[in-house]
């Protein structure tokens, strides 16, 4: 059994979550930011579909020529992803990212971003605010004119705050909310912290919403990430 989603879509052709089949475009990215990794590097391993394919080339190259280098991983996916492709992972709690690469759901021309499609937007923030660079792999269907436009801004809060937040968020410029149901268990997704996920739709995303989001009671984290090291990478 290959445990290794990403593994399973590229063996049977199924393109992942942008639903892009352009896989030697983002292949050729994958392969640029391979070339970023130097011996002795800490890096942080971004979750999703892109991140694999660029795991995979590092990967590839710490083997071929037996570089020395840590992971620290975004996701439990991410960490098994590391196991599997025979890559050294260690944790925030022991060491800090020189560099960091990760996928995202949308991209501005400001490179704000929303992620967490996949629900990893916590521990993604984490390792990102702890990391000088990081490179964002999207493709052209991730750019848009107006953050929010394709994407909701996914929650994460604590399972006893989904009133509250709900509540305080009829103060802001939110078109709805939905609690993430789970696809293949019933009841909502929870996360790797045992947090519940709300995808909220905003009219528009202002340079404040993260810190604001952040501010109500029981919100952990948010997916919008405003701000950071980012450089952009476009398939
Ligand atoms: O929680 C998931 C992450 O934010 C992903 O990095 C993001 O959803 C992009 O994933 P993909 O590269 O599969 O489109």
């Amino acid at each position: 059994m290959i445990y290794v989603k990403w593994e399973n879509k590229i063996a049977s052709n199924a393109l992942w979550s942008g639903e892009i089949s352009n896989l030697r475009n983002k292949e050729h990215v994958a392969e640029q930011v391979s070339q970023f990794v130097k011996n002795g590097d800490t890096i942080g391993i971004g979750s999703g579909s892109t991140s694999y394919l660029a795991l995979r080339k590092i990967a590839s190259r710490v083997a071929e020529e037996q570089l020395d280098i840590l992971a620290i991983p975004t996701s439990k996916e991410a960490e098994m992803n590391c196991s599997y492709l025979g890559l050294t992972t260690t944790s925030l709690v022991a060491a800090r990212p020189d560099w960091g690469f990760d996928g995202a759901d949308e991209v501005d021309d400001q490179r704000r971003l929303i992620k967490g499609r996949g629900g990893a937007l916590f521990a993604e923030k984490l390792v990102m605010a702890s990391s000088p660079k990081t490179y964002i792999l999207v493709d052209e269907s991730k750019h848009v004119t107006k953050l929010g436009e394709k994407f909701s801004v996914p929650l994460e809060i604590d399972p006893r705050a989904v009133h509250i937040v709900e509540t305080a968020l009829g103060d802001f410029p939110c078109e709805e909310v939905h609690l993430r149901m789970a696809a293949a268990k019933d009841g909502p997704v929870l996360t790797e912290a045992g947090n519940f996920l709300l995808d909220a739709k905003f009219h528009h995303i202002g340079n404040d919403l993260e810190k604001e989001l952040s501010a109500i009671p029981g919100v952990v984290e948010s997916g919008l990430f405003i701000g950071y090291s980012v450089e952009i990478l476009t398939v």
